[in-house]
């Protein structure tokens, strides 16, 4: 279980290029939750991932992950526990290395010995396995190194490596967001797969509301830093994109109108 606790997170505090991007987020995930995250440019969604994977520490709040206080943790610690896919099929891979050997590395991620030899054969071959059920043809190009590989080929693989070792949380930043509409189809529908079959506490952000109505079992819309509608249940399953678009409409509606009283009330006592 993810629970996160009044997170605040100002860059810059105090000097002209102030953003308070994160405002007191309150979120908690149950476990085996698949949390969709959409908002405004700007609101938060990429902070609010880093803020727990651990690329900076919060400035006030708190953050537990299956049963323990991460909040001050390093990052390298909280990755033990937590496998995170960026945008960028280029992240989360090391380039100059095969396919099989970026695996291996995934695989013995947070091991603390090696293993012995027919431990070692079972997890080549389950691994084979899992390769072979991405669909993408890679069983037969282990021995490839990363940079040959397509971009959708690449963000299957860091989606298998970050899912490899089970991580207690799955973080996903638009993992699809640079890739052709069948790539980004194909990493999708394998992110349903993986996420469904390992049951994995996950919080995925995108721009596409077709894949926001589509996934998960919670959507969470984020604005300016907090979080300002949470859907589950009936309510999400009946969701169409328009009822998104509708929904972000009223919120630019809202502040047109509270910036009119904001500016009724300057001209009135300035
Ligand atoms: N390291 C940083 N230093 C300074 N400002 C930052 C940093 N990271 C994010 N910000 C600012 O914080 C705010 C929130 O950014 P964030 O990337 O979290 O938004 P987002 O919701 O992911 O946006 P988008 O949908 O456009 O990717 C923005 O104003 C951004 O410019």
């Amino acid at each position: 279980m993810l629970d996160l606790q009044g997170l605040v997170k100002t860059f810059h505090p105090g000097t002209e290029n102030e953003v308070r991007a994160l405002q007191g987020v309150d979120l908690l995930v149950e476990e085996g939750s698949f949390v969709v995250v959409i908002g405004t440019n700007g609101s938060g969604k990429s902070t609010l991932q880093n803020a727990v994977s651990g690329s900076f520490l919060v400035d006030s709040g708190s953050i537990r992950l299956a049963g323990r206080d991460i909040t001050r943790w390093p990052e390298h610690r909280r990755a033990s526990l937590i496998g995170r896919v960026f945008q960028n099929p280029f992240s989360g891979t090391a380039p100059s290395m095969s396919v099989g050997e970026n695996l291996a590395l995934a695989l013995r991620r947070g091991q603390r010995r090696t293993l012995g030899r027919n431990a070692f054969l079972r997890g080549r071959e389950a691994l084979a396995d899992r390769v072979r059920r991405l669909g993408m043809g890679l069983e037969d190009r282990l021995e490839n190194e990363i940079g040959s590989l397509s971009g959708g080929q690449r963000q299957a693989l860091t989606l298998l490596m970050a899912t490899l070792r089970r991580p207690e949380l799955l973080l996903l930043d638009e993992h699809t967001a640079a890739l052709d509409p069948r790539a980004a189809d194909s990493v999708i529908r394998l992110t349903d797969d993986l996420v469904r079959e390992g049951k994995l506490t996950t919080l995925m952000v995108t721009h596409s509301m077709q894949q926001a109505v589509g996934l998960g079992d919670r959507l969470v819309m984020m604005h300016r830093g907090r979080v300002v509608a949470d859907l589950r249940g009936e309510e999400k399953r009946r969701l169409r994109p328009s009822d998104l678009l509708d929904r972000f409409d009223e919120i630019k509606r809202r502040e047109q109108i509270d910036a009119s009283v904001a500016e009724m009330l300057r001209e009135t006592y300035v």
